[in-house]
C-alpha cells in the first residue's frame, strides 16, 4: 500500500503484481485439473470409474422386470465378479476409482458407463432416462470431482441422455444414438456444448426395441469397428467406412448371446476386455487380429448389461 492508503496498484487491483491466467481450460488438464477425457474408443485405457454392486442388488429379487433387470442376482457372486472385472483392469494397467454413493444406492448404479461420457476438455453427465435410475448422476459427479476431472456440462429441460449413447468416431466426431434412453432434446445440447469445443456431433436413430447405441457398436482400433449386421444404423456404419473403418460383423446368433459378447471396452488398439463364455463371437474378433481378455460376468449380465455398461471410461491415451 502506499503512503496514502490507496491500494491503487497493487496486485490484486491489477497492479505491477498481477498474474492473469493466460492457459486455455485444456492447457491446464493434467496440471490444475486431473489428467482425464477421451478422444477415442480405442487410445491405450488409462482410468475408469466403477461402482461395485451390494445391497442395493436385492431389488431384483422379487421383481427384476421392476427395475429394469432379467433376472434377480446373488449378490456375493455379482460382486465377486465385479472384483475380478476391476483386477483385469488393474493387470492391463488401467487405474480404477469406485463410485460411493451415500445411503443405500439405486439397483443400477453399477452401470457407470451410462452416467457421463468423457470429452477432452470434462464430462458431460448424463440424465437417465427412467425414474428407476434418476438421480445415479449426482454420486458420478461427486466422484468426478473429487478426482479433479472436470464436468463440462449437465443437462437441462426434458433432455435424457445415457452414456452407452455416445461414441467418438474421430478426435471431431462423436455420434448419439437416439432411442429410448437418448433424446433430441439432449443431442442438441451436447452439440453446443462440444461445438464450443470445436467437435462435430452426428446423430443417428437406434431401433425400436434395442437399449443403447454401446449395444450395436465398439470401436476397436482407428480402423476397425464391430458391428451387429442390419442392428447398427446405416448412418453409423457409412460414417465409419469414410473414415477408412474395416468392419467386423457379429456372427449369426441369438441376440441374447451377441449383445453379451458385443458389449466389450476396449483396452487399447484392437485389445478388448470381453466376457468369457461366447467362444464362436471371440474367434470371429480373434480372425480380425483382435486380442481378447477375457473375464466371468455370467450373474453380473442377469441385470441386463456387462462390461461395457459397467464401465465409465474416464481417461484414454489421446489418438490426435
Ligand atoms: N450400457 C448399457 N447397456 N447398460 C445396461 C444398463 C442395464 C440397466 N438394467 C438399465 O436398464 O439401465
Amino acid at each position: 500500500m502506499s503512503s496514502s492508503g490507496s491500494t491503487f496498484g497493487t496486485s490484486a487491483y491489477g497492479g505491477a503484481g498481477w498474474q492473469g491466467r493466460t492457459r486455455t481450460h485444456r492447457q491446464e488438464i493434467g496440471d490444475l485439473w486431473a489428467a482425464s477425457g477421451i478422444d477415442s474408443e480405442y487410445g491405450r485405457l488409462r482410468s475408469v470409474l466403477l461402482h461395485r454392486p451390494g445391497g442395493e442388488l436385492a431389488a431384483a429379487l422379487d421383481d427384476p422386470d421392476s427395475v429394469q433387470m432379467l433376472a434377480p442376482l446373488d449378490i456375493a457372486r455379482a460382486g465377486e465378479q465385479h472384483d475380478a472385472m476391476a483386477e483385469a483392469y488393474r493387470a492391463a494397467g488401467v487405474a480404477v476409482e469406485y463410485v460411493e454413493p451415500s445411503g443405500q444406492p439405486t439397483p443400477n448404479q453399477m452401470f457407470c458407463a451410462d452416467l457421463f461420457v468423457m470429452t477432452p476438455e470434462g464430462a458431460i453427465l448424463a440424465r437417465p432416462a427412467s425414474t428407476v435410475r434418476a438421480g445415479e448422476e449426482r454420486w458420478v459427479a461427486r466422484r468426478l470431482a473429487d478426482m479433479g476431472v472436470p464436468i463440462l456440462r449437465t443437462l437441462t429441460g426434458n433432455a435424457v441422455f445415457e452414456g452407452a449413447d455416445l461414441m467418438w468416431v474421430d478426435p471431431e466426431t462423436v455420434m448419439i444414438g437416439l432411442g429410448l434412453r437418448t433424446n433430441e432434446e439432449a443431442a442438441s445440447q451436447i452439440a453446443a456444448v462440444l461445438e464450443e469445443v470445436g467437435i462435430e456431433t452426428l446423430a443417428v436413430d437406434i431401433p425400436y426395441g434395442t437399449m443403447h447405441f454401446m449395444g450395436m457398436l465398439r470401436i476397436v482400433d482407428e480402423d476397425l469397428a464391430i458391428c451387429w449386421p442390419r442392428r447398427t444404423p446405416f448412418a453409423a456404419v457409412r460414417a465409419l467406412q469414410e473414415r477408412g473403418h474395416d468392419i467386423v460383423w457379429l456372427p449369426d446368433e441369438d441376440d441374447n448371446v451377441l449383445n453379451r459378447a458385443l458389449n466389450v471396452v476396449t483396452l487399447g488398439p484392437r485389445r478388448i476386455l470381453m466376457l468369457a463364455g461366447y467362444p464362436s463371437v471371440q474367434k470371429v474378433y480373434e480372425a480380425a487380429g483382435i486380442e481378447c481378455v477375457t473375464v466371468d460376468g455370467s450373474e453380473l449380465v442377469k441385470a441386463a448389461g456387462a462390461i461395457g455398461c459397467l464401465t465409465g471410461v474416464v481417461s484414454r491415451d489421446p489418438v490426435a
